[in-house]
């Protein structure tokens, strides 16, 4: 058996189609969707995926701002950059590019955004809100990497509700926030959250019919940690240097191996990671035709 591969860049393609034509409507009706970034420092992978936000943005008629501070800035250069974005009448919504450089408190920043203008979902209050479970009109964003693993898994019909789920990682953007929205109303999953302290991970990841591994640990999922027909994503990356090429590759939590035993599997790359890339426009969209209703 070899696992149907859940194709991010396809769905994601899928998903920026559809928001192509509802940022046509919003343009037509005075509207410009708009997206800011706040990147500090220079690491590699973020810059890529600040890259990608824009490139994405681009594609679909989403107007973006850039905002890159050097490894250099103090934390109050960071503050006045969030206060200036908060401020900004041109700027709707915004991300802080996490990881933060070592030295920053990243929650401290992350609750000065204005909640309003949280296009990550990350705020306290719009991450309270979907503790909460509010739907509705006080509907806030949702994170994008946890979004975009349930829309990928809808869109390939791989059953949720009342599934065993296992997520592999507690982190701010991905295993916190998905075990909230695997338990809410209408997904209803039963989520086991893991973690570095976990005893018997490998017996408790045999349990699950959906595994989702997100600690950026190469290869930590074996083939046989996996229950036969079990939905697999790979969201953990880590950069490695090939020694023969010299050339860098990334390198996901799966075991390439864990293709014979699933039923669906996310590739890394290609897989998760478009689909953070399309849950932020999708916020970005949504948070738009909001105000216009408002
Ligand atoms: N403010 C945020 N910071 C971070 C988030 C987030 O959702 N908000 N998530 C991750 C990084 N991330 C988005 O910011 C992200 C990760 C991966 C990809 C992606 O498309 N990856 C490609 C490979 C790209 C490459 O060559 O490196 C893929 O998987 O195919 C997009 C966005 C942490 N920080």
């Amino acid at each position: 058996m070899t696992a149907i591969t859940l194709d991010g860049v396809k769905t994601a393609s899928d998903i920026k189609a559809e928001l192509r034509d509802r940022i046509a409507a919003l343009r037509s009706h005075g509207v410009v969707p708009g997206l800011a970034t706040l990147l500090v420092g220079n690491d590699p992978g973020s810059e890529t995926y600040v890259a990608g936000k824009h490139r994405d943005c681009a594609e679909v008629g989403i107007e973006s701002l850039r905002i890159d501070l050097p490894g250099s800035a103090t934390s109050a250069d960071v503050r006045a950059a969030i206060n200036d974005l908060n401020h900004s009448r041109e700027v709707t919504g915004y991300i802080i590019q996490l990881p933060l450089p070592v030295g920053h408190n990243e929650n401290a920043m992350l609750e000065l955004i204005d909640p309003s203008k949280d296009a990550d979902g990350l705020h306290p209050t719009n991450l309270g809100r979907l503790v909460l479970g509010i739907e509705g009109e006080l509907r806030s964003p949702l994170p994008c990497t946890p979004a975009g693993i349930v829309e990928l898994l809808r869109r390939y019909d791989v059953p949720i509700v009342g599934q065993k789920v296992v997520v592999v990682g507690r982190g701010l953007t991905v295993g916190r926030p998905l075990g909230l929205l695997f338990t809410r109303k209408g997904l209803d999953a039963t989520v086991t959250l893991t973690h570095s302290r976990t005893v018997d991970l490998a017996g408790e990841v045999r349990r699950a019919d959906i595994v989702v591994a997100a600690v950026g640990v190469p290869h930590l999922i074996q083939a046989d940690w996996i229950k036969p027909g079990a939905a697999v994503l790979d969201v953990g990356v880590t950069r490695v240097t090939d020694p023969v090429t010299g050339k860098g590759r990334l390198t996901g939590d799966v075991h390439p191996d864990v293709a014979s035993v699933a039923g669906h599997l996310s590739p890394n790359p290609r897989g998760v990671g478009p689909m953070t890339r399309a849950m932020l426009l999708s916020n970005v969209v949504k948070a738009a035709e909001q105000s216009l209703l408002a």
